[in-house]
């Protein structure tokens, strides 16, 4: 049996003198964090990056277990009664979750664990692990947004128009986290990141 642990302390046990860090990428529908990720993953492949838990339907080409694991609405709802997310918020009209057992063992086992998550995960993550270090991506418009999220051509207008007016409320939050990049140039906010983690 996997062991459960606790979620509501990121300090050094006699267990675990030495743990990871959790990274939390967050930032808007579009603005890149997805495509910033990638991008880190090859270049940081020591790097372990949480696959999230969503009820949302498979895009073209997304591969349950690689991208999310896509799972029905009533299946969520269980699992947030078991306890089963570190973290889960409800966007533009699907759940999404952070599965905690396998980023708190990862964590505990000395690894950089990255959560590319929404404003409200993102929040949740501060709260419980204060010493959690926490990027906003900001785009360079909310023009330049809206062509991301268009030129992506995988929602619909209504999703588009849902995840574009809660952009605005998202960016304004910006300032509650420990860094903020401005995706622009993907190669010079990728150096931001790699400044942010590696120093
Ligand atoms: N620096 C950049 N310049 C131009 N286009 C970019 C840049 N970064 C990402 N993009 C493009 O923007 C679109 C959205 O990127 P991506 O899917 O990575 O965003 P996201 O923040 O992960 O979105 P979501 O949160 O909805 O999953 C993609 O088509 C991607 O190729
Ligand atoms: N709170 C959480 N947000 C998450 C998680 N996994 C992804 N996300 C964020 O949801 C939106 C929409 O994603 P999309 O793939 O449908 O475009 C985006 O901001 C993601 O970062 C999660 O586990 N928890």
């Amino acid at each position: 049996m996997m062991q459960v642990l606790p979620i509501q302390s990121d300090a050094p046990t006699k267990e675990s003198p030495c743990p990871g860090r959790l990274i939390v990428l967050t930032g808007p529908s579009g603005v890149g964090k997805g495509t910033l990720m990638q991008e880190m993953l090859k270049r940081h492949p020591e790097l372990y990056y949480s696959v999230s838990v969503t009820t949302r339907s498979p895009r073209p080409g997304e591969i349950n277990g690689e991208n999310y694991y896509f799972i029905s609405r009533s299946k969520f709802e269980q699992l947030v009664e078991q306890g089963e997310f570190l973290e889960w918020a409800e966007f533009a009209g699907n759940y999404y979750g952070t599965p905690r057992e396998a980023v708190l063992n990862q964590v505990q086992s000395g690894k950089l664990v990255v959560l590319e998550i929404e404003l409200e995960g993102a929040r949740q993550i501060r709260a419980s692990f204060p010493s959690a270090l926490s990027i906003f991506i900001l785009p360079p418009s909310l023009n330049e947004l809206e062509s991301r999220i268009r030129g992506r051509a995988q929602d619909s207008e209504e999703a588009i128009a849902r995840r574009l007016y809660r952009a605005q409320a998202e960016i304004q939050a910006a300032d509650e986290f420990d860094v903020q990049i401005v995706n622009d140039d993907l190669e010079t906010a990728l150096q931001g990141i790699e400044a942010t983690l590696f120093g």
